[in-house]
């Protein structure tokens, strides 16, 4: 499996885009998230929406989900594809109701089902959306009563949607076998409803050295010198994982 980042940045970030991922498996793109500069990045890597066969959601925040509308308008209007969505139940409602259906309801078109081949995800079930390519949704914390979900993909790769840290979920997740684990990350304190880094850096060695930071601030070239075993994603960079 092979990923690249289409952005690794905080909501806020400027330098960076926004924190959405594409895996490369066989000759299928699974793209995590779509953000409101996801249009722009996949640009800039030469790509287009078309390239995308699967788009998988962890949660309703604009840097998570804010490019979708243009996705959604592409594929139907240029591409005329429904391209797959994958999506955990909790939040495929609201995704409509709350986001995206001012700008996407018209004639004909008045629901998410219109532009996308739903395929909905359960919180604690791993499911295969292609050969070599499972997820398994879990429910993380970050926003008080707002569903966000993390994936773990294959069983040993864990990708931190945005969260609270949770040092217990990511001793369990070692323990299952996990092997890499990208995570979001707030350099500055107080984090509020992300992990900043100094709860990461009070990690056991042994879980450090498998975390890659992610979803960071425009401060990032400060602290690299700080980092022991914890490296940070670079955004574009293709990474090769078993
Ligand atoms: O209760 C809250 C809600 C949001 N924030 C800030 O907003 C961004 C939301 O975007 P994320 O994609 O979740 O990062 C978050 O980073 C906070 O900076 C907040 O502080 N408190
Ligand atoms: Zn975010
Ligand atoms: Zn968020």
């Amino acid at each position: 499996m092979n990923l690249q980042m289409l952005g690794t940045g905080s909501a806020f970030a400027k330098k960076y885009f926004n924190n959405n991922a594409l895996f490369y498996v066989g000759d299928r793109t699974i793209m995590l998230d779509c953000g409101i500069t996801a249009p722009l990045s996949l640009y800039q890597l030469g790509k287009t929406f078309n390239d995308i066969d699967a788009l998988l959601i962890s949660h309703i925040h604009a840097d998570h989900i804010g490019g979708m509308e243009e996705f959604a308008f592409q594929m139907k209007f240029v591409y005329n594809r429904k391209p797959l969505l994958f999506i955990s139940e909790a939040i495929v409602d609201s995704l409509w109701e709350n986001a995206l259906k001012g700008g996407l309801l018209q004639e004909e078109c008045h629901s998410l089902d219109h532009y996308f081949d739903i395929k909905l995800l359960k919180e604690g079930v791993s499911t295969e959306i292609y050969p070599g390519f499972c997820v398994e949704p879990i429910l993380t914390k970050h926003i008080p009563n707002k569903s966000s979900f993390s994936f773990l993909i294959n069983g040993n790769f864990f990708y931190s949607a945005d969260m609270r840290f949770d040092p217990d979920l990511l001793e369990e997740l070692v323990a299952r076998g996990c092997e890499t684990i990208f995570h979001d990350c707030q350099l500055t304190p107080p984090g509020v409803v992300h992990t900043t880094l100094e709860e990461l850096l009070t990690l056991p060695e042994s879980i450090q050295e498998r975390i890659w930071l992610m979803h960071y601030d425009d401060s990032k070239e400060n602290y690299e010198q700080e980092m022991r075993s914890m490296q940070f994603v670079e955004q574009h960079r293709i990474y090769s994982f078993e």
